[in-house]
């Protein structure tokens, strides 16, 4: 069943198009990679699916509902973890995850019993009452995750979302992302970091300049590209396989 359908899709900055006519379609149960090079529109795709940007050209379709019409409706099932939060440093965890809860409407009985599992899963139970000025960068994103899974989304958009965590965090997420999948959730996943985005991806979709350059399996990626792992399938398909180059002119300009 489709859950996210996409049509048409154009989004544009004064007058520059960012997103020119992106039209998809995913089904519900997988892992979609939504990959790109910098600047090539992944987190402005990201906004509208979520309903945060709503000045777009197009259709957008997720769960059912029209996102112009039912914002709301459709943010209540679905999660978002955003590239760069602004996490309310004054608060503690139990206070950022009530809040955040409440915005869900789940009853503080059920927000502060699933706070202390979770934070507890993330080795993080010992900071649960502790102001988040001082945490690093892989305990806010800890806190981050659980803020945009603690209503059990039907779908998860996730912006970068292995940044800062130590190895151990990253496959513990991976595992988690991998259960959710199985237990029917979709999960739109955008990253940098190819190799995960390989493992983990039923589907990749790379998009560059605001344009679909690539969608598939990463076995049909790469049977068409005749390229060995994702990462040189990107670097060859996004036009920069110059890279000694480039670092050789980058080290003569800095003398
Ligand atoms: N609020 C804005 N006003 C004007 N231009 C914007 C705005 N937000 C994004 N852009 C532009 O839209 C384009 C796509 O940006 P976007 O953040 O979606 O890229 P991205 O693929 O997520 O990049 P990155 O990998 O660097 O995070 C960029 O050229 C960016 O400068």
């Amino acid at each position: 069943m489709s859950v996210i359908h996409i049509s048409n899709l154009k989004k544009e900055y004064s007058g520059n198009y960012v997103l020119k006519n992106i039209n998809l379609n995913f089904d519900s149960g997988q892992i979609i990679g939504y990959i790109g090079p910098n600047g090539a529109g992944k987190s402005t795709t990201i906004k509208i699916l979520t309903g945060i940007i709503q000045d777009f050209e197009g259709d957008i379709n997720v769960l059912g509902m029209d996102i112009r019409k039912n914002a709301i409706d459709v943010k209540q099932r679905i999660g978002y973890i955003p590239e760069n939060a602004v996490l309310y440093e004054v608060l503690t965890p139990v206070e950022y995850l009530r809040f955040v809860g409440g915005l869900y409407q789940l009853n503080e009985a059920t927000i502060d019993r699933k706070t202390i599992e979770l934070l507890r899963l993330f080795d993080l139970h010992d900071k649960a009452n502790v102001r988040m000025n001082n945490f690093s960068k892989g305990m806010r994103q800890k806190v981050l995750l659980i803020s945009g899974l603690i209503h059990n989304p039907d779908i998860i958009f996730l912006d970068e979302p292995l940044s800062g965590l130590d190895a151990n965090a990253v496959i513990l997420v991976k595992e988690i992302l991998l259960q959710l999948k199985l237990a029917g959730k979709t999960i739109f996943y955008s990253s940098h970091i190819m190799d995960v985005v390989e493992k983990i991806s039923d589907r990749i979709v790379i998009i560059n300049k605001g344009e679909v350059i690539a969608d598939g399996s990463f076995e049909t990626l790469r049977s068409e590209a005749h390229k060995g792992s994702l990462e040189t399938i990107f670097t060859s398909l996004t036009g920069n396989e110059q890279h000694q180059l480039t670092a050789g002119e980058f080290v003569e300009a800095l003398k």
